[in-house]
């Protein structure tokens, strides 16, 4: 049995974990952690899930890791100087595995795989994430990491920035521009978590879309980091490409 704590457990991922956590039978959920609670039950897990907020999973990090506790983390807000400072909490305290995964849907996996493979073929590229009101931070963590994954493919492709010729804007009107690519958050009621990403070019466009209905779509992703963190070839494994074999 996997002993498993979760953190954020009140709220809208973290309770729909505990439930997923209670429904594996290879799973033992032994700490639920919200805000204002001691983390001190964490302790008793093997594996600890953690979807709080960007403010505040740092904290929670650097007390898995300096208790040797593996942590699965679907908590947004992770740009290279945060992923930085997790190598350096793995450097003072070795044992512990994170993996780091700012989408645990398949399709939006996929999607984001995708979209690095179609990335260089193209002469523009642009993202639309579209998310439900309550949501704290903005981009989201799966488009930030899909305009990377993008970057990346284009700039070792040798293909140039997406052309724009805008010269006067209303501040924002053009999104928000992680390394080049533009991303465009969209916050609206009804929905939960969506994302189109726009390539175009020498007359034809392409769009890759995906679409989470509910919340329960991220837990066979989340199970199965709880069972593969403890065996991840590096400490910090960032997105779940590799447990999917991509
Ligand atoms: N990787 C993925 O696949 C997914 C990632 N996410 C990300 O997960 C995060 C959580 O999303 P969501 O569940 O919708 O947010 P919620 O606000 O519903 O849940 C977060 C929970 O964490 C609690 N919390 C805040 N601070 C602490 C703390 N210091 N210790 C313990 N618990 C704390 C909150 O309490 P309170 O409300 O009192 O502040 C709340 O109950 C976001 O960053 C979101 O982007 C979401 C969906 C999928
Ligand atoms: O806050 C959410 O809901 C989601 N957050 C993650 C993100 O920021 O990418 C994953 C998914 O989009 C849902």
């Amino acid at each position: 049995m996997i002993k498993v704590g979760v953190l954020g457990g009140r709220g809208r991922m973290g309770a729909e974990v505990c439930r997923a956590v209670e429904g594996a039978a290879d799973m033992e959920l032994v700490a639920v952690v919200d805000q204002g609670d001691s983390l001190e039950p964490l302790k008793q897990a093997s594996v600890v899930v953690d979807f709080t907020h960007p403010g505040v999973v740092m904290d929670n990090l650097r007390f898995l890791v300096g208790h040797g506790v593996h942590a699965v983390v679907g908590t947004s807000g992770f740009d290279p100087a945060r992923v930085g400072q997790v190598r350096e909490l793995q450097r003072e305290t070795p044992g512990a595995k994170v993996l780091i995964a700012p989408n645990f849907g398949v399709g939006a996996v996929l999607m984001m795989h995708f979209a690095q493979k179609a990335a260089p073929f193209f002469e523009s590229v642009e993202i639309v994430e579209l998310h439900h009101p309550n949501k704290a931070d903005a981009p989201s963590g799966t488009a930030y990491r899909t305009a990377e994954l993008i970057a990346e493919a284009r700039r070792e492709a040798g293909v140039p920035a997406s052309p724009d010729a805008t010269v006067s804007e209303l501040d924002g009107a053009r999104g928000a521009a992680v390394e080049d690519v533009r991303i465009h958050s969209v916050r609206l009621s009804g929905l939960i978590a969506h994302q189109e990403v726009l390539l175009g070019g020498h007359g034809e466009t392409f769009t890759i879309r995906h679409d989470s209905m509910n919340r329960e779509s991220f837990m066979p992703g989340v199970l199965l980091g709880v069972r593969k963190v403890a065996d991840l070839p590096e400490d910090l494994v960032l997105g779940l490409e590799p447990l999917l074999g991509l």
